[in-house]
């Protein structure tokens, strides 16, 4: 029978201005509940679940069966998870432990070590040698747009499923660069800085309006083109390059290159992901090209602008002032480890007119953090429940409908494999013994993954299907619900 879960201390989530600045072992907010007795079934290495009763309130509204023992999934939350992803793990029966920054690399080696899900934003890397710690890990949620600091092949090939929020932030992101314009255009953040420092200092030299001014946006996704259309509302002209031909918003104009934008636009803002392409993307040639006296600013991924280029580029005066939003090297928590923590250029950055520097906050708005908690978090639960992975960035997208309580007698088998002729064939002259209800499967690259649901299969024979399906040859991941 479902039993509540206990979670501390979990009432509310603090907001982003609360975040400690403690280090990470002392900003544990949660913490596992221990339950006197185990699922027996639940074994890490087997990774079949235990049936559950179907709870009372469930099985009337949604004539759902929740196909397992919901109390032995373990999901840790990094990087301060907003509540919305709490409330839907803890409605589900999950068990929860939650710190609000990243970890260092061996604490998460240590805590991801049996957890079935983990949920970070983009300070924590899960690098191979992190995951390859992760024995029992299904599923990794990114509760932001950004997967770069996720090694999403090895993730593939492990077995574990990969989600993002690919646009719940974007808005937020365009509505922060485009005050930045407005600010660097009026030098506002240094006028505010000379006033809290004592100085009144009325000027009006090298100030603009942006209104008639060019903006070129290099990456023309959903944070670009929602810019492109929230600068034009400000009567800015708007240019922007991508590597592929995308569709003008308003009177935007596509660019062939990137040095034609860099040459005509104002302003440059950059919104690429963090690729092989684009790290080290604007260094001193492309700064150089530039017009005299123009702006750049950077909220995608710190290794994309050439920091010591972009320092002596204001230095000389050639650029007139910049915004940064990302870094190469990010602290794990808040606090002072930012100046710690940057490289030799720190104290050339720190003191450069007209630079404003935000810790990565582009996305840190209520409105983003809640929508990207509830689309993640629900994807999370489509994919441990259900075994759906629609959305998914490193697996193929597969789903087959909730079972409901007339399939009582059902099992659903979740097979990830290789991509490998001949596997379809093994797997179904296994499933053969059964009957199976109904089937779907998929490839990307070198993985594939097949749902399907069989009946009439009794508790004895789950685990012998169990075994025949890890036991071939092209296994990467079995997981059975029932
Ligand atoms: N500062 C912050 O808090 C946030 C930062 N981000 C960063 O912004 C990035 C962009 O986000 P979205 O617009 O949602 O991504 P998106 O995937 O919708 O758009 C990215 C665009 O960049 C283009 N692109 C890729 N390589 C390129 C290259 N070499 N040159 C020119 N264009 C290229 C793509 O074709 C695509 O159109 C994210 O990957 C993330 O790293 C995202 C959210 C918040
Ligand atoms: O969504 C993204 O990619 C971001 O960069 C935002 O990251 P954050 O959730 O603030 O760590």
């Amino acid at each position: 029978m479902s039993r509540p879960i206990p979670i501390k201390n979990s009432s509310r989530r603090p907001a982003e201005s609360e975040i400690s600045s403690s280090p990470p072992s002392a900003v544990e907010v949660n913490s596992w509940p221990t339950y006197p007795s185990p699922s027996p079934f639940l074994d890490s290495n087997l990774a079949i679940f235990t049936r559950r009763q179907s709870d009372s309130s469930r099985s009337t509204v949604a004539k759902q069966l929740k196909p397992f023992a919901t109390r032995d999934i373990k999901i840790l939350l990094l990087e301060n998870i907003n509540q919305a992803a709490h409330d839907i793990f803890r409605k589900q029966g999950y068990q929860v432990e939650s710190f609000n920054t990243s970890l260092p690399v061996d604490q998460l080696i240590e805590k991801i070590h049996d957890v079935h899900v983990i949920g970070i934003r983009s300070k924590t890397n899960l690098t191979s040698q992190i995951l390859q710690n992760a024995r029992n890990l299904v599923v990794v949620g990114c509760f932001c747009i950004g997967t770069n600091q996720v090694n999403l092949e090895f993730a593939a090939k492990k077995g574990i499923a990969v989600f993002n929020s690919p646009f719940s932030n974007s808005r937020s992101v365009a509505e922060l660069v485009l005050a930045e314009i407005v600010c660097l255009a009026r030098q506002l953040c240094e006028r505010s800085m000379e006033m809290h420092q004592g100085t009144w200092n009325k000027v009006s030299a090298h100030c603009s309006e942006i209104r008639g001014k060019t903006l070129g946006i290099v990456g023309y996704g959903h944070i670009g083109s929602q810019l492109s259309v929230l600068a034009e509302s400000m009567g800015m002209k708007v240019i922007y390059y991508d590597v592929v031909p995308l569709m003008a918003l308003g009177t935007a104009k596509q660019m062939t290159s990137l040095n034609c934008l860099l040459s005509l636009a104002d302003f440059v803002s950059l919104h690429v992901p963090e690729l092989a392409e684009t790290t080290n993307m604007i260094g001193q040639p492309e700064l150089a090209a530039m017009q005299q006296g123009s702006y750049i600013i950077n909220a995608s991924r710190g290794h994309v602008v050439q920091i010591p280029a972009l320092i002596d580029a204001m230095k000389s005066g050639h650029i007139a002032g910049a915004a940064l939003d990302v870094y190469p090297n990010e602290p794990v928590a808040n606090g002072p480890l930012f100046t710690s923590q940057l490289n030799s250029w720190t104290e050339d950055l720190v003191h450069l007119k007209n630079l404003i520097l935000s810790p990565h906050i582009g996305g840190s708005t209520e409105e983003a953090q809640s929508a990207i908690g509830a689309e993640v978090g629900e994807a999370i639960v489509r994919y441990v429940n259900e075994g759906a992975t629609t959305g998914a960035v490193n697996f193929p997208e597969v789903r087959l409908r909730p079972l409901t309580l007339e399939e009582d007698n059902h099992a659903r088998v979740l097979h990830v494999h290789q991509n490998v002729p001949g596997v379809l064939r093994t797997v179904n002259e296994i499933l053969s013994e059964h009957n199976v209800d109904k089937q779907f499967s998929d490839s990307r690259g070198p993985i594939a993954y097949l749902m399907a649901d069989v009946s009439n299969v009794s508790t004895n024979e789950i685990e012998n299907l169990y075994k025949k399906l890890t036991a071939t040859p092209y296994n990467i991941a079995t997981r059975l619900l029932y």
